[in-house]
């Protein structure tokens, strides 16, 4: 049996790796242990979730309060949770769990209480049973939760349901937010007319590096996948980007006029918007790509130049944003510059599927996360219809569906990846930060809106980035 101090000392050992100060953490881990009751191993089952979710909850909350000059240090009239609703999808599937109605005190339980809900695929509608819903809207509803005192709240242990290398929690104020409703998924799929060709035999041998063995960093002269990125890995040995690299990135994203754009002879986007008469193509950027190793190639997994397929490493918390964007995702660990956070994932659809989805959408139904892999458009021949792609993952994603949009300085970019597909109609769309990020810093990108542009398809929506580079000039 490990002693209390020891179990403190392991505590902070978990928050310090964070790099949050023990000054901070030793009031809510006190607060935390009154809470439980003293039970110690509701604060170290899934390391320190609690303690962690409730430090950065509370730095928030005091950041808020102290605004407001309502409430104090984290003292007794603080908002620590006294009713933590823990939501694990996972326990939905045991029925001697409980009901989606139950919802019990920790005081009651002895443990977080647990506010049951189906699977991965969440609620977005305060009216869940209105159309449009998938199946799981016709389980029992989660009930909102009321707490005599303090604001209860939302909290989702893992909303990947065990798909990615780390949990991602969910953590919000149970009140008037609408909790997303979606399925979510690790990897991008094609939802009916996209074609994407993935076959070994279309990788030719000069685009993979069959020879090579182990990790194809640790050789001094690059292999042939770094044919694309200039002869030079577009990663360090560190798995970040190299500088020289996301800098071009950088300075692409933000000064496209002063970069190559290619114009395509019959433009997918414009067909979408006049079909019979469509415009002239407005031009795409001209991106850089990075090949990473794959099936072919001779290295390992664990090869330098395979980053994205490896999947999210980092500490990432879906939150409630305080600036009317809804959802948005925070890093909960320090992530240095040009660190891969995470694939845009979402079902890959043609623009007409697009279309067609956003026609059928009824008014309250947003379609609100497409993006058009539109990286190498118009540098080759003109595009079939089934060629010409997007993501949306509207109905299923990943957690970069929560990523919110700031105009010009973003903390991350989004950079087109080739890994099993050496044409370019489609590719993977990989977020890496632009710059160090802090633990609990929002991540960012930019989705190049023109909030000008009022024939795009997909309307834009009114931007509160509070950027001093905003670019939704009507506001
Ligand atoms: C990819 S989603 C991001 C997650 C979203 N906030 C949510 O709650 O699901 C894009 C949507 O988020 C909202 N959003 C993102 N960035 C925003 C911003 N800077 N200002 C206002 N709304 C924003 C818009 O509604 C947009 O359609």
């Amino acid at each position: 049996m490990m002693s209390v101090r020891e179990r403190a000392r392991k505590a902070f050992h978990a928050t310090r790796a964070l790099g949050l100060p023990d000054q901070e953490v030793t009031p809510v881990l006190e607060h935390l242990l009154k809470l439980f009751n003293n039970n110690w191993d509701l604060i170290e089952s899934e390391d320190y979730r609690a303690l962690i979710d409730a430090y950065f909850e509370l730095k928030e909350n005091k950041g808020e309060d102290d605004r407001k000059n309502v409430v104090g240090d984290y003292g007794e009239s603080s908002r620590l949770p006294k009713r933590l609703c823990l939501q694990d999808p996972e326990d939905q599937a045991s029925p001697t769990k409980g009901s989606a109605r139950q919802i019990l005190s920790p005081e009651e339980l002895g443990k977080p209480s647990v506010n049951l809900q189906q699977g991965a695929t969440f609620l977005n509608k305060k009216d869940s049973s209105s159309s449009g819903c998938s199946n799981s809207c016709k389980k029992p509803q989660q009930q909102p939760v009321t707490c005599e005192k303090n604001r209860p709240l939302h909290i989702i242990n893992d909303i990947t349901k065990g798909t990615e290398n780390v949990k991602i929690s969910l953590v919000g104020e149970i009140g008037n937010q609408e909790l997303p409703k979606f399925t979510y998924m690790r990897d991008n799929i094609i939802y009916q007319d996209a074609y994407v060709h993935i076959s070994l035999a279309r990788v030719a041998d000069e685009d993979c590096c069959s020879g090579c063995s182990g990790d194809c960093l640790s050789v001094s002269i690059p292999c042939a996948c770094a044919h694309e990125t200039g002869g030079e890995f577009a990663y360090t040995t560190d798995g970040q980007l190299r500088d020289k690299f996301l800098k071009a990135c950088i300075s692409m994203k933000q000064d496209p006029e002063g970069h190559d754009s290619v114009y395509c002879q019959d433009c997918p986007l414009e067909r979408l918007k006049n079909e019979y008469k469509p415009e002239k193509c407005k031009g795409h950027l001209v991106r850089k790509f990075i090949k990473e190793c794959w099936r072919k190639c001779g290295c390992n997994m664990q090869c330098g130049n395979r980053v994205v397929q490896r999947g999210i490493t980092c500490k990432l918390q879906v939150f409630w944003t305080r600036e009317g964007k809804g959802w948005g995702v925070k890093t909960l660990q320090d992530l240095p510059k040009g660190t891969f956070v995470c694939e845009y994932v979402g079902e890959i659809l043609t623009n007409t599927e697009l279309f067609e989805r956003n026609l059928k959408g009824s008014g309250n139904e947003k379609h609100t996360y497409p993006v058009t892999l539109d990286a190498d458009w118009g540098s080759e021949r003109v595009l079939k219809d089934e060629e010409a792609l997007c993501l949306d993952a509207t109905f299923c994603g990943n957690v970069a569906r929560f990523i919110n949009h700031r105009c010009f300085d973003a903390n991350l970019i989004d950079i087109p990846v080739e890994v099993e597909t050496p044409d370019r109609h489609y590719y993977h769309l990989a977020l890496f930060t632009t710059r160090d990020v802090r633990a609990s810093e929002e991540l960012t990108w930019d989705y190049g809106i023109d909030f000008n542009d009022d024939e795009h398809p997909i309307k834009a929506f009114k931007c509160c980035c509070r950027s001093a580079f905003c670019r939704d000039v009507k506001r």
